[in-house]
């Protein structure tokens, strides 16, 4: 396991759990000397006894040594330079490379799975990706929860399903690796505006409009950027939307709330004391919008009121476009957006005659 946090801690007992031998990876050689001593995670997870067969090292040779699953639990925007120190030490190896990461690349736009195939320049069957309703304390406490592993190839999502399940801990699988992937990242920008509102004080009316609508707008996005709409209604769609909005554990939800609260940017990242996904992803997530010919006028709010651009209080009113004539509440993968789905149903029926049958955007 690369990333000894919360997540990566959580996801590392899991696997125990299940029977797995598990040798954490973390940045600091202090933290691997207490999940080694201790069997405690204490800044990331206070409280939380780890399984005894779990072991941490802070040399990354030793724990990619015989590995036949490498899970990755680092901030995205450090994947990639994490994946530079580890490419030598997998150039033999055929080992499944999962990511349990919620953000894409700024500066690239790209999803986690594409960064590890680009640095690691693997057969894309080998990757998975995990995703789903996982606050990690809760799941360390062993509270019950289900997950959804992805992979092109069915054989390594099963693979990896197997390995990741226990009494507490149930994986399904997919191979929407492009939906399952983008629901991750889209639910914390939604979890963000949803902290906003709070923050100011809205009550519940608000935050089930923001998160309906905000569920229209992550599935208009993922299925023109090549999803199935059915992912976006699964556990990495709509369950991790419902557990990431309702949720004080989650980190995304708190950093909006702060937002909310009058705080600015600044001052909201440096009270963050671990990764909140969503505020790096907004702008890449736009950008892509915009070149998908995708509405989001939650993440546009989201975005203007991290810039300062807009009053936290002014974000609910705004939820649809700014125009007067009244929306369809059908959504663009439906028909309601003047003609933009059916161009992009044309163009997907067009690339999938081009690509000899394959469903086009597939990853
Ligand atoms: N915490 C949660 O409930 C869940 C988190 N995730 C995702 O898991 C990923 C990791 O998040 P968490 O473990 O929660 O974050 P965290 O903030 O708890 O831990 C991040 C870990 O990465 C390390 N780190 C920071 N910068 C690094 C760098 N440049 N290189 C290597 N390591 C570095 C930190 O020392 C820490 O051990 C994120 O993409 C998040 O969206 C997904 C599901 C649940
Ligand atoms: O992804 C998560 C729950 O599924 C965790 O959400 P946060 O990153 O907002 O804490």
């Amino acid at each position: 396991m690369i990333g000894a946090g919360s997540w990566g801690t959580t996801f590392g007992k899991i696997l125990a759990d299940g029977g797995a031998q598990v040798t954490m990876w973390a940045r600091r050689a202090e933290l691997a000397q207490e999940i080694n001593e201790a069997k405690r995670n204490s800044r990331y997870l206070p409280g939380i006894n780890l399984p005894r067969t779990m072991t941490a090292t802070h040399e990354l040779a030793t724990a990619m040594q015989g590995a036949e699953q490498v899970y990755l639990s680092v901030p995205s925007q450090s994947l990639r330079e994490n994946l530079k120190a580890l490419r030598p030490l997998l150039s033999e190896s055929d080992a499944k490379i999962v990511s349990l990461m919620k953000g894409v690349e700024r500066g690239t736009g790209l999803r986690m799975s594409q960064v590890i195939q680009q640095e690691l320049r693997c057969d894309p069957d080998r990757i998975a990706v995990a995703s789903g309703p996982n606050l990690a304390l809760e799941i360390a406490r062993e509270q019950p929860t289900a997950a959804v592993i992805s992979s092109r190839s069915q054989e390594t999502a099963e693979i990896v399903a197997r390995a990741a399940r226990n009494s507490y801990f149930r994986t399904f699988v997919n191979t929407d690796v492009i939906g399952t992937e983008f629901g991750g990242v889209l639910k914390n920008l939604i979890a963000v505006a949803i902290g906003i509102v709070d923050g100011v004080g809205y009550g519940e009316n608000t935050k089930a409009s923001i998160i309906t609508r905000g569920l229209v707008e992550m599935t208009d996005f993922a299925v023109a950027n090549g999803a199935h709409p059915e992912t976006l209604q699964g556990l990495a769609g709509l369950g991790d939307l419902i557990a990431t909005c309702q949720s004080p554990l989650s980190r995304n939800n708190t950093a909006g709330r702060l937002l909310g609260q009058g705080y600015s940017f600044q001052d909201v990242v440096k009270q963050m004391q671990q990764t909140a996904e969503g505020l790096a992803s907004v702008a890449p997530i736009l950008q892509l919008a915009r070149e998908s010919e995708v509405d989001m006028p939650i993440v546009e709010q989201v975005k203007m009121v991290l810039d300062g651009k807009m009053d936290p209080r002014d974000i609910a009113p705004h939820l649809t476009t700014d125009d007067d004539t009244p929306q369809g509440e059908r959504t663009n993968h439906g028909q309601a957006d003047g003609g933009g789905a059916l161009r992009r149903t044309l163009q997907r029926a067009f690339d999938q005659f081009r690509h000899g049958g394959r469903r086009a955007g597939r990853d």
